[in-house]
């Protein structure tokens, strides 16, 4: 690397307690990002930076925004109650704490005595409402605000926040924030703003948001590029594995069981892909198919705020053999450093998001792999496609091992266990096929020719769910299954109506049984029936030695949940049970992921 990316030939003299902050994190030269862009930002220059993911954009602009509050301060410039200086806007809540926690990072080495800069995070939480954002702001007085466009939107919309004082607003991952689903919210945001401030736009492909750019209010904006002739870091390999549908998973379990990783992310298209996946593979673990070594985390978009920042905790800091199941939620921006691994069961709709999602490892000069499944045929097409946008992908080989012969019977009967599953199963496969039908990259994501058995078999079904936008497309399916009369993937068919009524009116008797009880007031009259009940199911009366039995036998699993409880307590994959609990909720509140997907087994 070459002396000129030395701190000290940065053309900006740093304030001194930056200075000291940067060598506390050990970097001892800047990122090119960096040397280009901090004595622009910091020198009353609108850019719009274009440079690899990992390569240190956060800082580039965090050190400007901190050098202008100085300088501000310095000449007296007070900030009165209600009014802010900086505003960041980022498309995730995990990555506006993350970007919180690099500025505070540096703020623990601001001196004392000097007035306090301080910096706060709007996002929608399940605990504090925009009033409890408001009441803290005016009590606070934070010169810097962080947050995501809706959050932002809102607290700027109330009349005890002033506008007038902002100087400067960053766009993180600005072409995203300025995509179709957050340019209202963000234009709406600017335009609020001050035109007389600096604005800066940051992204490692930065070019997709186009004639949008201009839409930001940038003022004679200077233009920073880095690594133009490659769109991924050079320390990232990209491979792909070409594999049948209906064995992607068996080919993920082989990787995560097989090989050799601190930290993986693993992709998956939508939000109930990662619930079912996730439920999955805790029974697989349970039955050691999965190796116990690993811990599975789980994070998508429908989980509630404080479960999602605590899953991304809990990742972080585990520091061997830790499996990220997640969306694209975790596809921009996230810098967990440790991440060797990132696997993408699809490749996303936008092929933007693909060098996104392989970015989240390969970070900062360290190696990284990221490996992309590809379902055999057409879709291969997407290997020339990644390389008209300069990503290189790379073919390997991959063979199934260590994994049982009859994976897809153990999946199907863990789907046949409870009817909820089953329903959950179908809405993964509809979610996924809509999801599919919106690759930008359509001549190659075909509906006309996927393979729907394929998909199905992958997800533990045995049945083409019904959905009739597709009933046309299956006749072309390249389908490596036969399909036989009703759209059943095996023969014969499963009398589903017996397997699942004989559950049901199990679980039916059970629930009436508890109810009956229930509205038992007479107390002398429950224990009767209590002991009746205890009659009819054991058909015996227990002997005084059986029912002693059974006390030692309870107290025994009362001591050994009580264990298993404390160690959850101690153990990192306590967010993770939260997110099951609130999932739970979420599902009681009738709010999940679940309602927007329909699909059905017509007889079901
Ligand atoms: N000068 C530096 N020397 C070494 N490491 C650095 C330097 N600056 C930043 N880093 C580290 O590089 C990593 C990536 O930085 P950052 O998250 O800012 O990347 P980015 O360019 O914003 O990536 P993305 O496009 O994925 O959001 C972080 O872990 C950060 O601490």
């Amino acid at each position: 690397m070459t002396e000129s990316l030395l701190w000290n030939n940065l053309k900006y003299e740093l304030q001194p307690w930056i200075r000291t902050a940067i060598d506390v994190m050990g970097f001892e030269r800047m990122t090119p990002v960096q040397a280009s862009t901090i004595p622009m930002l910091a020198g009353n220059k609108d850019v719009v930076v274009d440079s690899v993911t990992g390569s240190g954009k956060t800082i580039a602009f965090v050190i400007p925004v901190l050098e202008k509050i100085i300088s501000e301060q310095a000449n007296n410039v007070k900030f009165k109650k209600g009014h802010f200086h900086t505003l960041i806007i980022a498309p995730t809540r995990e990555l506006s704490k993350q970007i919180q926690a690099v500025i505070d990072s540096f703020l623990d080495h601001y001196p004392e005595g000097l007035y306090p800069i301080r910096s706060k995070l709007l996002v929608g939480t399940n605990t504090r409402t925009v009033r409890d954002d408001v009441a803290q702001f005016l009590d606070d007085r934070p010169q810097i605000l962080v947050g995501t466009p809706g959050r932002i939107l809102d607290f700027l919309g109330n009349p005890t926040v002033k506008t007038s004082s902002c100087s400067m607003v960053i766009l993180d991952e600005a072409d995203r924030l300025l995509d179709g689903s957050f340019l209202g919210d963000v234009e709406n945001i600017l335009g609020i703003l001050p035109k007389q401030r600096r604005t800066g736009l940051f992204s490692a492909t930065i070019n997709s948001a186009g004639e949008n750019i201009f839409k930001t209010g940038l003022r004679n904006p200077i233009k920073i590029t880095v690594n133009s002739k490659q769109s991924a870091p050079q320390s990232l390999n990209i491979d792909y594995a070409v594999v049948k549908l209906e064995k992607k998973l068996e080919y993920l379990l082989t990787l995560l069981n097989n090989y050799k990783f601190k930290k993986c992310i693993v992709y998956f298209p939508t939000c109930i892909f990662v619930n079912y996946i996730y439920n999955f593979f805790q029974h697989l673990q349970k039955s050691k198919v999965i190796e116990s070594k690993l811990s599975i985390f789980s994070l998508h978009g429908k989980l509630q705020t404080s479960s999602r920042m605590k899953t991304l905790d809990s990742f972080t800091q585990t520091f061997d053999n830790a499996i990220l199941l997640t969306t694209d939620v975790a596809a921009r921006g996230i810098d967990i450093p440790d991440v060797d691994l990132v696997i993408q069961v699809d490749p996303p709709t936008d092929s933007d998001v693909f060098l996104h999602r392989c970015g989240r490892t390969g970070r900062a000069n360290r190696i990284g792999k990221a490996i992309v499944f590809l379902s055999e045929g057409r879709e291969e097409d997407f290997v020339p496609f990644m390389k008209v946008k300069n990503v290189e992908l790379q073919r390997t080989d991959l063979k199934i091992s260590n994994l049982p012969n009859n994976f897809y019977d153990i999946f199907k009967t863990w789907v046949l266990e409870d009817r909820a599953r089953l329903d959950l199963g179908i809405k993964v496969y509809v979610s996924f096929i809509r999801n599919y039908s919106k690759h930008s990259a359509g001549s190659i994501f075909r509906l006309q020719s996927f393979d729907y058995a394929g998909l199905c078999k992958m997800l533990g079904l045995f049945r083409l769910p019904r959905m009739p936008e597709i009933t046309k497309h299956l006749n072309e399916t390249t389908s490596s299954s036969k399909i036989y009369e009703g759209g059943w993937l095996i023969d014969p068919p499963l009398d589903l109506n017996q397997i699942l009524l004989r559950r049901r009116e199990k679980r039916k008797n059970r629930l009436d049984d508890l109810k009956n009880l229930k509205a038992i007031n007479d107390k002398k009259k429950l224990k009767s029936e209590l002991k009746k009940k205890n009659m009819s199911w054991s058909n015996k009366t227990d002997s005084k030695e059986a029912k002693a039995g059974r006390r030692a036998k309870a107290q025994l699993k009362r001591k050994a949940i009580e264990e298993q409880l404390k160690l959850a307590n101690d153990s990192s994959n306590e967010s993770e049970e939260e997110d099951w609990k609130e999932l739970v909720l979420q599902k009681k509140r009738k709010k999940g992921v679940i309602t927007d997907v329909q699909g059905s087994f017509d007889d079901l």
